[in-house]
C-alpha cells in the first residue's frame, strides 16, 4: 500500500481522468508528489531513478492534456514510466517493482490499458506510435498518439526509420523528444551534438512565439508558405526533423508546467501532420543524490532516501562484466590490434575498463546495435582485433548483421555477450535467452561459456587468438563463483571440454555457469547411492563431440543442461547423437534449458528456482530418468 501522507493531493489521483480541471497550482502539487513518491518507491524497491525524475512534469501535462488510454502514450525504453504508473492507477503496487509477481520496471501492454505498447530495448516507440496512428486512420478513429523518446534512444537507426516513414506519410502524430543530454553514459554521437546546438542555439522558445507559430495551419501548400518555413525551421534549428517531415516545436522547458500545458494543449489542437516537440529535462530531477551523480542514478539499487547512499554488495567475487574487462584491458597492452566497442553499455559491459587505457581503442557508438556489429566487421576486415560486447538480449537488434557481415564473410569478430541467461529484475525483455541457439546455428562460427570467472578470462584469450572466424563467449550477470584468475592465462582448446567428476550410471554435461549446481547435484545424487559424471562442455559449436560419444557409451543417462532456451547447447548435442548412433543403445537423455516462457522479473536466487536450473531440478531429472532413486528424498536435500 502506498504510505498516505496527511493532505496529499495525490492521495486522490487514482487514474488521469483525476487530473482534468485541476488548478496549475494543484498540478504542480502532484508532480511534487509524484517526484517523492518516485524517491520514496526507488529506494525501497532499486530500480531506474534518474529518467522517471527527469519526466515527472512532462507526465503529469501528458496525462493532463491528453484522454489516455484512448489517447495512446508510448513510451520508449519504458524506463522512465515510473510516475506515469503513478498517476495510471498502480500507484497502491509501485513497492511491488521489478519483482516476480509485480508491476513490471518498463511498460507493459498486460499490465495496465494505460500502458498501450510495451517496452524495454530502446527506439520503439515511434514505430509503434506510427502503427497506432495508422490503425486510428483505418478505422475512423480520432484519437491522438503521442511518443516519448530519450536523446539516447534517438542514436538508433530504427527511430530514422520511423521518422522516415511517418513524415513521408504525414501520419498525425506527436514525438516528444526528451533530451536530458544524457543515455545511461553520457551521450555520443552527431544527434548528440545537434540536440546541444538546438537547444543553445536560441533561448528557449518563448510561449508566445511557440504558441504563435504552433496554432497557425500545418498544411504547408505553397512552395514560397515552404520556404518561408523552411527558413523559420532553420532559424529555430529544427530543419532535420523538418525536413523529415515533422513540424519541429522547441527546445522548451521540460520542467516549466505551465508552459508545457498550454504547449500541449495547442498541439492537441493540431489536426495535421507528425509534430515533434523538443523538450530539455534533467535526469535526476529534483534529487540531489541524482542531479550531482556522473550516471544521474540511472539504476540503483535500494538507497537512503536522505543521504542517496546506495546498498552495497555483499562484496563477493569480482562480477563476470569486471572479469571481462580487466582481461581485455590486460591483453590489450601487448597486442594494439585489440579494440573494444559497446553500444552505449560502456559501464554495463565494463568496456570502460579497456576505454581508460586505450581510449583510442574503445568506441562507444551509442544505442546501435547493428552499426556496432558492422563496424566491428569493418575492423576485422582490415586486419583490427574488435571484441564487441553486447548484452544477449540487445544482440538480438543486430542478428542481421552477425550473419551477413560477419558469419558469412567468416570476419573474426570477438562477441562478448554478457548477461547471458536470466537477469533478474530487468525480466523477460532482457534475458539473454536466446544466444546458444541463434549463434550456434551460424557455420563456423566458435561459441563458448565459461562455468566461472577463470574460465571467462581464459576464453577471452582463446577468442583473441582466433583470428580466422568469428567467435562468441556467453556469460551471466553478476558476480563469479570467487575462484582465483591464475595471472599467466593459458587459450583453451577449441571444441574440447573437460569432465570435472568421474561417476558411473548418470552424465550430466553443463554448458556456461550451471555447472556449479550440477556438482551440487552429483552430490545430492551420491547422497542415494547414484553415481554420476560431470563434464563442463565449454564449447557450443564445435562440440566435443568425441567427449559427447563418450559419455553416451558409459553412462544410462546423459543430462545436458544451459542457460537458454530450447533449440540450444542440449539441441545440438541430441543432435549428434542422433547422427552418430549415440542413442541407439538406449541411452536416456534430458536437455534441461530456460522454459518457453518469458521469465518474469524475479530475485536472482528464485529466478533459478522458477526456472527449473538448480541442483535439485538435475538431480531429480537425472533420477527420473534414471528410474531409480529417491526423489523425496532430493527434495529433503534440497531444503535442508
Ligand atoms: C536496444 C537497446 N540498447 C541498449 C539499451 C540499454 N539502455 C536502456 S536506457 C538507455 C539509455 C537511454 O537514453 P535516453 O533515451 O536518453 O533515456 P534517458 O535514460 O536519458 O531518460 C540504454 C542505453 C536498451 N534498453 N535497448
Ligand atoms: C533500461 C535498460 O535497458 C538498462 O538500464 C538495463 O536495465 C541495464 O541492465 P543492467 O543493470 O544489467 O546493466
Ligand atoms: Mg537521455
Amino acid at each position: 500500500m502506498t504510505e498516505t501522507r496527511p493532505n496529499r493531493l495525490l492521495d486522490a489521483i487514482d487514474t488521469p481522468s483525476d487530473l482534468k480541471g485541476r488548478s496549475r497550482a494543484d498540478l504542480k502539487q502532484i508532480a511534487a508528489e509524484v517526484r517523492e513518491e518516485v524517491v520514496d518507491v526507488v529506494s525501497v524497491t532499486g530500480g531506474h531513478l534518474g529518467s522517471g525524475l527527469g519526466v515527472v512534469e512532462l507526465t503529469v501535462a501528458i496525462h493532463s492534456v491528453f484522454d489516455t488510454p484512448d489517447d495512446k502514450l508510448v513510451w520508449d525504453v519504458g524506463h522512465q514510466c515510473y510516475p506515469h504508473k503513478i498517476l495510471t492507477g498502480r500507484k497502491d503496487r509501485m513497492r511491488t517493482l521489478r519483482q516476480g509477481g509485480g508491476l513490471s520496471g518498463f511498460t507493459k501492454r498486460s499490465e495496465s490499458e494505460y500502458d498501450p505498447f510495451g517496452a524495454a530495448h530502446a527506439s520503439t516507440s515511434i514505430s509503434a506510435g506510427l502503427g497506432f496512428a495508422k490503425s486510428r486512420d483505418l478505422q475512423n478513429k480520432d484519437n491522438h498518439v503521442i511518443c516519448v523518446i530519450g536523446d539516447g534512444s534517438m542514436s538508433a537507426g530504427m527511430a530514422y526509420e520511423a521518422m522516415n516513414n511517418a513524415g513521408a506519410d504525414r501520419s498525425r502524430m506527436i514525438v516528444i523528444l526528451n533530451d536530458n543530454d544524457m543515455s545511461i553514459a553520457p551521450p555520443v554521437g552527431a544527434m548528440s551534438h545537434y540536440f546541444s546546438r538546438l537547444v543553445s542555439s536560441r533561448p528557449y522558445r518563448g510561449l508566445r512565439r511557440i504558441a504563435k507559430k504552433v496554432v497557425q495551419p500545418m498544411g504547408l501548400e505553397s512552395p514560397a508558405r515552404r520556404a518561408e518555413e523552411y527558413l523559420r525551421g532553420f532559424a529555430m534549428g529544427g530543419t532535420l526533423f523538418e525536413e523529415m517531415g515533422f513540424y519541429y516545436i522547441g527546445p522548451v522547458d521540460g520542467h516549466d508546467l505551465d508552459t508545457l500545458l498550454d504547449l500541449l494543449e495547442n498541439i492537441k489542437a493540431m489536426q495535421d501532420g507528425p509534430i515533434l516537440l523538443h523538450v530539455v529535462t534533467q535526469k535526476g530531477k529534483g534529487y540531489a543524490p541524482a542531479e550531482n551523480s556522473a550516471d544521474k542514478y540511472h539504476g540503483v539499487s535500494k538507497f537512503s532516501v536522505v543521504t542517496g547512499e546506495q546498498a552495497k554488495g555483499a562484496g563477493g567475487p569480482p562480477s563476470y562484466q569486471k572479469v571481462f574487462g580487466q582481461t581485455l584491458a590486460k591483453l590489450g597492452e601487448t597486442d594494439d590490434k585489440i579494440c573494444a566497442i559497446t553500444a552505449a553499455m560502456p559501464s554495463g559491459t565494463s568496456t570502460d575498463i579497456f576505454g581508460k587505457k586505450f581510449p583510442d581503442r574503445h568506441f562507444d557508438v551509442g544505442i546501435a546495435e547493428q552499426h556496432a556489429v558492422t563496424f566491428a566487421a569493418g575492423l576485422a576486415a582490415d586486419g583490427m582485433k574488435p571484441f564487441c560486447a553486447i548484452y544477449s538480449t540487445f544482440l538480438q537488434r543486430g542478428y542481421d548483421q552477425v550473419v551477413h557481415d560477419v558469419a558469412i564473410q567468416q570476419l573474426p569478430v570477438r562477441f562478448a555477450i554478457d548477461r547471458a541467461g536470466l537477469v533478474g529484475a530487468d525480466g523477460a525483455t532482457h534475458a539473454g535467452s536466446f544466444d546458444i541457439g541463434y549463434l550456434g546455428a551460424l557455420p563456423g562460427f566458435v561459441c563458448m561459456a565459461p562455468s566461472d570467472e577463470a574460465e571467462l578470462a581464459r576464453m577471452v584469450l582463446t577468442s583473441l587468438e582466433i583470428d580466422d572466424r568469428p567467435s562468441a563467449v556467453r556469460y551471466p550477470r553478476g558476480e563469479g563463483v570467487g575462484v582465483v584468475i591464475p595471472d599467466l592465462l593459458k587459450p583453451l582448446e577449441i571444441g574440447k571440454g573437460r569432465v570435472v567428476r568421474e561417476g558411473t550410471s548418470i552424465a550430466i554435461l553443463s554448458y556456461g555457469t550451471r555447472l556449479q549446481e550440477a556438482l551440487k547435484a552429483a552430490e545430492m545424487l551420491a547422497a542415494q547411492g547414484l553415481s554420476a559424471t560431470v563434464a563442463d562442455a565449454r564449447f557450443a559449436k564445435p562440440l566435443d563431440n568425441e567427449l559427447i560419444e563418450r559419455l553416451a557409451r558409459e553412462h544410462e543417462v546423459l543430462v545436458t543442461i544451459e542457460e537458454g532456451s530450447r533449440g540450444g547447447f542440449g539441441s545440438f548435442v541430441l543432435e549428434h547423437l542422433a547422427n552418430c548412433g549415440g542413442l541407439d543403445a538406449g541411452l536416456k537423455v534430458r536437455v534441461m534449458t530456460l522454459p518457453d516462457v518469458f521469465q518474469d522479473h524475479d530475485t536472482p536466487a528464485a529466478m533459478y528456482d522458477q526456472a527449473g536450473l538448480t541442483a535439485r531440478h538435475i538431480a531429480a531429472r537425472a533420477i527420473e530418468a534414471l528410474g531409480r532413486g529417491d526423489l523425496s528424498a532430493i527434495e529433503r536435500l534440497a531444503s535442508a
